[in-house]
């Protein structure tokens, strides 16, 4: 019999799942704690180096309600070998880069081609964020992407961004890009390749 009240269940498919990767310090849970409170990160949020895996549910308010299952990971070198068992069940690969130190482009790039090899994400798009847009004017976005051979990613959707959590640069296009794909995963539309 029940209450009278029905309210709408979630199915798995009106949640969008984003695996959340990138080095150490390179601005993961500050974008996720971001995106959970549609707010920029406060003076007071303390950043802790994530161990493992934290999962996340995220809404967002968009036209219509979007809910996000985001997993963020721990970037230091030794939790990286978490990374690949999330692959399988991420409908998106979010990839967080500092966009101001560069001393690790080349791991980054690493780290991120090393990701990409997995066959089982092969037509998941990509987002890459980078991060920290408010501690330099002028960030050079085409110069970030040649450094990490984004070019050479041809086989899955690919979207890039300049973020900042302290200014909330760059939130409405992530946002966007989630409302697209919920909408996708939702309908069961193909996803096109957006350069
Ligand atoms: N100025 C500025 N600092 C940021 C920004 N995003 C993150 N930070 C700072 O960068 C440091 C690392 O941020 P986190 O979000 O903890 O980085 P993470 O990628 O989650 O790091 P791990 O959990 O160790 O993998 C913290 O001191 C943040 O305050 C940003 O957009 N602007
Ligand atoms: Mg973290």
């Amino acid at each position: 019999m029940g209450c009278g009240c029905y309210s709408h269940a979630s199915t798995d498919k009106d949640i969008l799942r984003v695996a959340v990767f990138g080095l150490e310090n390179s601005g993961k849970t500050s974008l996720v704690q971001c995106l959970r409170t549609s707010n920029k990160i406060s003076k007071t949020f303390k950043n802790i180096s994530t161990h493992g895996v934290i999962a996340v549910n995220v809404h967002l308010n968009m036209q219509t309600n979007i809910n996000l299952l985001i997993f963020d990971c721990g970037g230091c070198k030794h939790q990286r070998h978490i990374w690949p068992h999330l692959l399988n069940n991420a409908d998106l690969i979010l990839f967080t880069v500092d966009s101001i130190d560069l001393t690790y482009l080349n791991d980054a790039k690493q780290a991120l081609f090393d990701l990409l090899t997995d066959e089982s994400i092969i037509d998941k798009p990509l987002f890459v964020v980078f991060t920290k847009s408010d501690k330099r004017k002028n960030i050079n976005i085409n110069q970030l992407e040649q450094a990490l051979d984004l070019f050479m990613i041809k086989d899955r959707p690919i979207h890039k961004v300049l973020f900042s959590s302290i200014t909330l640069d760059g939130f409405t296009a992530i946002s966007t890009w989630f409302a697209y794909y919920s909408h996708c995963k939702l309908h069961g539309k193909q996803k096109e390749i957006i350069q």
